[in-house]
């Protein structure tokens, strides 16, 4: 069944903000330019917003409690990106109010699209609309880089050229596309595969002029097909319909389709022992014009 795009709810009920939409992003491309002294390193990527998501529910609370009324399977509520981003903002900001928070998963965990992250930067978006603190867009962004280098661009809104470590974006217009995306059915800890001894970390910079006519690769993939032979497989499976690349860290892997309809005969002849999703790109966020 085709799922209905992802939208904006209605902000009628002062106090209840329902079906909050976190979308999913792809990296089109990732190059590692470097490594900063912290140990984290510097990116060129593509992002890509996604028309697939999770969607979150909050309900405000007179009492400054920040408490998440869904499960997540191995992640308790304290270390949840949603439970963080709540507090975070009400410390920055001095707010006196708190909320309930529900999260509708449907993004697989580990899965290189950015799920965690997009559900911090709704929490970030939608609790300064209900708690009415007022931050500015950059000001939001700011914030979400402290709980994550993938939180920023959700927040940003728009599909964007990322350097840096994922947070100096800068927009980039691409012509709308299908996608399958493909998920191996296991998670790929980030952290484990920027570690890696054998990551290419001296990609030479290229100019955002030239990202379409340049060849871009994602230097993360070799590090997970080699120690995740199930992100090989399902790069090798897909490539049988379209060039097909690694997003994020993985596990999850994808290829542009030219048709909606192609895309789903690709995604329901995936093998059953893995996940398979046709998605739209989308021009914007859809919380996009809660912020100015
Ligand atoms: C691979 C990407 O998904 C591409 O968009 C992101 O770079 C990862 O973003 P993320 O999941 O929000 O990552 P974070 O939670 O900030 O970092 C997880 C771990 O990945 C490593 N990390 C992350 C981002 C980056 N530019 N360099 C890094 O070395 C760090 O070891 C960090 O401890
Ligand atoms: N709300 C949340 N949703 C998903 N994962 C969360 C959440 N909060 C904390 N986490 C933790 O973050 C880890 C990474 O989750 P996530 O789904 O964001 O990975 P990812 O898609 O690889 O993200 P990225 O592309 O940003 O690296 C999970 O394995 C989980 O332990």
């Amino acid at each position: 069944m085709d799922r209905p795009p992802l939208t904006a709810p209605s902000t009628t009920d002062p106090a209840r903000l329902t079906g909050c939409p976190a979308p999913a992003k792809l990296n089109l491309f990732l190059h590692v330019t470097g490594r900063r002294a912290d140990g984290y390193h510097l990116l060129q990527t593509a992002f890509r917003l996604l028309d697939w998501g999770d969607t979150l529910d909050f309900t405000l609370r007179a009492d400054g409690l920040v408490r998440r009324t869904t499960t997540l399977p191995g992640v308790p509520a304290k270390q949840d990106l949603v439970v963080r981003a709540a507090r975070l903002l009400q410390a920055h900001t001095g707010c006196s109010l708190g909320a309930e928070i529900a999260v509708h998963k449907v993004l697989p965990l580990g899965g290189g699209i950015g799920g965690g992250s997009s559900d911090a930067a709704t929490t970030l978006i939608a609790l300064n609309r209900l708690w009415r603190t007022g931050l500015s867009r950059p000001q939001l962004q700011a914030l979400g880089l402290q709980l994550g280098a993938d939180v920023p661009v959700f927040v940003f809104g728009r599909d964007a050229f990322a350097e840096g470590i994922g947070e100096a974006l800068q927009p980039l217009s691409l012509p709308p596309a299908w996608y399958v995306v493909l998920s191996p059915g296991i998670s790929v800890p980030t952290a484990e595969i920027f570690s890696a001894k054998d990551l290419t970390r001296d990609t030479p910079p290229i100019r955002m002029a030239d990202f379409a006519a340049s060849t871009t690769r994602n230097d993360l993939q070799p590090v997970a097909c080699s120690r995740y032979p199930e992100v090989r497989d399902a790069i090798e499976w897909l490539a049988q319909y379209a060039p097909a690349t690694m997003t994020g860290s993985g596990a999850c892997v994808f290829a542009e389709i030219p048709s909606e309809a192609e895309a789903g005969r690709i995604a329901r002849s995936c093998p059953p022992r893995w996940k398979a999703w046709k998605a739209r790109s989308l021009t914007r966020h859809p919380l996009y014009e809660w912020l100015e």
